[in-house]
């Protein structure tokens, strides 16, 4: 099942993803577990941030010291690299959050101590964030690259037919940096939800390609047609010609 929400505004976006958030912080809770999501790098940083930390009403109902934060992919540079998705987190939502005195959620990122300059350890480091990984996530968010790409899941890469391992290593992103690890459609596919953030007019054409009819075989649109419920927030100029329905949230 696959669900459309559009809003005009980038802020109606940030609050929609907020509390559909809250929604399954909330479900997990009542389940009597952590909350389990996993975060990817791009704008969604940002996202997060203007509507779970800014939007007060939000902000009330995050119980962040119950969540366990994973990426969904991650460059292969140190946390403190302006390149890391984790760095990005950390700039835009656990140092907000420290200001706020908050206690913080478990945040767990690859082992930096793993990294070698020459990407020798790149299937270690792999291989340690898959132990780490739980059974099952709560809630994946994603954003959809400008080529149908999500996670470092990449259209045509070799790693979209992997179905062993739960996070595999890749030296070849097309994408730079090249070096990074990634959930793989096995993780995709064993969590309860999974959401994509996607704005602006430079959206348009690649959604068009998803959503429609034949195949285009890009890794959004794989996660569409998969078991788990897709919910994509977008804003107005980015669904602007493409066949989709959209709702509010
Ligand atoms: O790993 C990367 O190279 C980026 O993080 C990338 O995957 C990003 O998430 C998408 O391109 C969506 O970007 P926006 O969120 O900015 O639309």
């Amino acid at each position: 099942m696959v669900n459309v929400h559009s809003y005009a505004d980038s802020t109606d976006v940030a609050d929609a993803v907020a509390r559909y958030v809250i929604k399954h912080q909330n479900a997990a809770l009542e389940r009597g577990h952590k909350f389990k999501i996993a975060i990817s790098g791009g704008s969604l940083g940002k996202v997060l941030n203007k509507g779970l930390i800014a939007n007060k009403e939000n902000f009330a109902n995050v119980k962040w010291s119950n969540w366990e934060v994973y990426f969904s992919d991650e460059r292969l540079v140190p946390l403190n690299h302006e390149d890391s998705n984790y760095g990005l987190f950390n700039e835009m939502v656990l140092k907000s959050l420290r200001e706020h005195n908050v206690e913080l959620p478990k945040v767990i990122t690859i082992d930096e101590s793993l990294l070698a300059a020459d990407g020798s350890t790149d299937d270690k480091i792999a291989s340690d964030y898959e132990a780490k990984l739980p059974e099952s996530l709560d809630l994946i968010l994603l954003g959809c690259g400008p080529d149908g790409h999500t996670c470092s899941l990449f259209p045509g890469h070799k790693l979209l037919s992997e179905n062993r391992r739960r996070i595999a290593y890749l030296q070849d992103s097309p994408k730079p940096p090249p070096r990074r690890v990634t959930f793989t459609f096995p993780v995709l596919f064993n969590s309860k939800n999974i959401a994509f953030v996607a704005e602006g007019a430079g959206k348009a054409a690649v959604l068009s390609q998803i959503f429609e009819e034949k195949d285009s075989g890009l890794p959004c649109e794989l996660v569409n047609k998969g078991p788990v419920p897709v919910t994509w927030f977008v804003n107005d100029p980015a669904i602007q010609g493409v066949p989709v329905t959209a709702t509010k949230y």
